[in-house]
This record gives structure tokens, C-alpha cells and sequence, in this order.
């Protein structure tokens, strides 16, 4: 359990954030300089916040109030940059013995060989960090922070300079930290895909400020909060259970209250609830159920809000029966000629081309 409430005047830059999480991965999301790397410096220790407090599991790291500064050495925070930042003359065994240095015995939890078999490193154990590729660096960064038994996992990041084949490598690792290991992380990127993969809660920050804050759902499926992102990079996210896999025609069926959702491959094992992101131009929408379409999933809700600028487009949100939301983008011309405003029902329709493996991810329990 972390919270933290802080204020911090760096320059000219003043920021002025509160926030909790219960457990497992919680974002810092937002546009460059809007603070996350900030954040991840006064929660580790390496700066001090002007005024505020931050505690861990209830004990305070820092707190200004009561002349509390814990310093980051004694935190037992673990961290992870996008560089992966290795000794680079110590062998890589000997830079992941350097993370378990920091942990008291009594608190080694985590185990060196579970490590090495969870980020499948064991074969560079002799090799130094020049010798490494920039995904294998990581693994070892990575390794090193969670061998030191961390009370909390930072990462800021981290996945920013890998290539997106590597990125998909190691997303799954960093998933099995979150469930396997069980140790919270504070996760920082500009990502929306990541974000949605690992966290179960989002802070997004602007200008050193909380601007929205709580599940993956509501804060992308309120597509105020990515209001910066090109209109093909916008996404909202929808969780439904895993019904079934049709063998015949490779597609997954996934059961939410507002219909059927249809992907091609497989998601998951049934009964699993699993995260699907939908591209805002992936999804139309209409007043009427359609019917000689070629198009499988239909979803009934009704219009939440409606984001135009002077442009032709605009961003709508569409609150789904039961729970979650969809955003789409369409043409102000269309909207105008649908009537489509707040509170009216409509039906938003995925091809199920638009949605496949890539695009889901087991959600957090
Ligand atoms: N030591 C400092 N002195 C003065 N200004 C600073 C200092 N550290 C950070 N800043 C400023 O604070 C703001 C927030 O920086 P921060 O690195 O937290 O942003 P960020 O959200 O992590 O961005 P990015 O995604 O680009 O890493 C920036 O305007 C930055 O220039």
C-alpha cells in the first residue's frame, strides 16, 4: 500500500500530487515534463519534497510534517530506468548479487535461481553489460532490483528504449513480477498499451497535477485523458470474461453485458476476465442495430460525452451497458446528421479484425 500526498517546486515547475494504490501495478501516465519522473525521485529517496508526506504499508518514507527522511539506501525500493544503468565492469551474476546486498537477511524473500529462470538470463551470467543487447540489459536491470526483495518496484520507463519485439518479451516478465512475486510496482510511461496491460490503476498527470485518477477502464475509456494523442493512437478499454474459443473459426468469444465481443485467436482460459483495447477509429457507431453487416460485435450503451475541437473530427465516449466504456472517433458531420448527442442510446460495432492477441492481456486480479 503506498500514498502519497507531496509538493516539490523544481525550477519553475511546481508539482502537487496526491494518490494511493492498494497493490499491484499502478501508472503514472502523462506527457513529458509532466512530473512522473519527479514522482519516482521523491518516492525513492533521491530528492525531498518541499512539504508532504509519502508512506509505505502505513510507515513513512518521508514525512515533512513530522521531520521523517528515510534515505533511499534504507527504502528497500527497488528501481528500474529506461537505461538500464549495469555496473559495467562487474560480470552480470555479480550485478544481480549487487541488488541482494541491499537486503537485510532476514528479508531475502526472493531467491537468486527463480530470477535467472523468470527473466531467462541464466546464460549471461558470465558476460559483462557491454556485451549485452539493450532488451538482455534490461532483463538484468530488472533482476537485480527485484533480487534486493524491494517493498515496492519502481519503474520508469522501462521499456521506452527496447524495439516493440523486445517490448513484447518483456511485458509478459514484468507481468509475472506482478503475479508471481506480488510485489507492487509504481510503473511510469507514456505508453497507453503498457499502461493498459499492467496496471489496474492509472494517475494521469499535466503540469505537476492529478488530472484524472482511478481504474484503466474509466480513465481511457474518458477520452478526455488522452486528449494530447493522435487520433490513431487513441484507445479505450473494455474487460470481459473469457466465454469460449470456436475451433473451427479461430476466434475467442468474450461475454460482456453490453453483447459479445469477437477476436480473432485466443485470449485466455474460460472463465478468465481479460482486457481488450479498441482503437477509437476501429469502432462505428449507430442508432440502430444493424443487419447485413459484415460486423460481429455489437455493444449497446449510451453516449457519455462528446470531445470536438474546430477540426472535422471529434472523440466520442460511449458508456456500455453494464460497465466500461468505448471511445470512438467519427466526423462531426456524422454526428450532426445522426443526432447523436449525451444520453442518447446507440450501438457501437468492432470489426473483429481490429482485434486479436495483441491487442488483449489477462486482466490484473
Ligand atoms: N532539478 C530540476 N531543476 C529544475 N527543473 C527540474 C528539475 N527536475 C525536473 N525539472 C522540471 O520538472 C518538470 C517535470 O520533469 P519530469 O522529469 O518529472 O517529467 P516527466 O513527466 O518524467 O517527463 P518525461 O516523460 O519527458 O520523462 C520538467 O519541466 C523539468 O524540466
Amino acid at each position: 500500500m503506498i500514498r502519497a500526498a507531496i509538493k516539490k517546486t523544481l525550477g519553475t515547475f511546481e508539482l502537487d500530487i496526491s494518490f494511493e494504490n492498494d497493490g499491484g501495478v499502478i501508472a503514472l501516465f502523462g506527457p513529458s515534463g509532466s512530473g512522473k519522473s519527479a514522482t519516482i525521485g521523491l518516492i525513492a529517496g533521491l530528492t525531498r519534497p518541499d512539504s508532504g508526506a509519502i508512506l509505505l504499508d502505513g510507515r513513512p518514507l518521508v514525512d515533512t510534517a513530522k521531520g521523517v527522511f528515510v534515505p533511499a539506501h534504507a527504502r528497500r525500493i527497488g528501481l528500474v530506468f529506461q537505461d538500464a544503468q549495469l555496473f559495467p565492469h562487474l560480470s552480470v551474476k555479480h550485478n544481480l548479487l549487487f541488488g541482494r546486498f541491499f537486503a537485510p537477511k532476514a528479508e531475502r524473500r526472493i531467491a537468486l535461481e527463480p530470477v535467472i529462470e523468470t527473466l531467462g538470463i541464466g546464460h549471461l551470467l558470465d558476460r559483462r553489460p557491454g556485451r549485452l543487447s539493450g532488451g538482455e540489459k534490461q532483463r538484468v536491470a530488472i533482476g537485480r532490483a527485484l533480487i534486493s526483495s524491494p517493498r515496492l518496484l519502481l519503474m520508469d520507463e522501462p521499456l521506452a528504449a527496447l524495439d516493440s519485439t523486445r517490448k513484447q518479451e518483456i511485458l509478459p516478465l514484468i507481468e509475472r513480477l506482478r503475479d508471481e512475486f506480488r510485489i507492487p510496482i509504481v510503473y511510469v510511461s507514456h505508453a497507453v498499451e503498457e499502461v493498459a496491460r499492467l496496471a489496474a490503476r492509472v494517475v494521469v498527470l499535466a503540469g505537476g497535477r492529478v488530472v484524472a485518477a482511478g481504474t484503466v477502464e474509466d480513465v481511457f475509456g474518458d477520452s478526455a485523458a488522452q486528449a494530447g494523442e493522435s487520433r490513431f493512437r487513441r484507445a479505450s478499454f473494455v474487460t470481459a470474461r473469457v466465454a469460449g474459443y470456436d475451433e473451427a473459426w479461430g476466434l475467442t468469444e468474450l461475454a460482456h453485458p453490453a453483447g459479445t465481443i469477437w477476436l480473432a485467436g485466443r485470449a485466455g482460459p474460460p472463465g478468465r476476465d481479460c482486457r481488450v483495447a479498441v482503437r477509437a477509429v476501429d469502432v462505428t457507431l449507430a442508432t440502430a442495430r444493424p443487419a447485413g453487416l459484415s460486423v460481429r460485435t455489437v455493444l449497446t450503451g449510451t453516449i457519455g460525452r462528446i470531445d470536438t475541437d474546430d477540426g472535422p473530427l471529434a472523440a466520442v465516449t460511449v458508456d456500455l451497458a453494464g460497465h466500461g466504456h468505448v471511445v470512438a472517433s467519427a466526423t462531426r458531420k456524422a454526428l450532426d446528421e445522426l443526432g447523436l448527442a449525451p444520453g442518447r442510446p446507440v450501438f457501437a460495432l468492432i470489426k473483429t479484425v481490429a482485434l486479436d492477441e495483441q491487442t488483449v492481456a489477462l486482466a490484473p486480479r
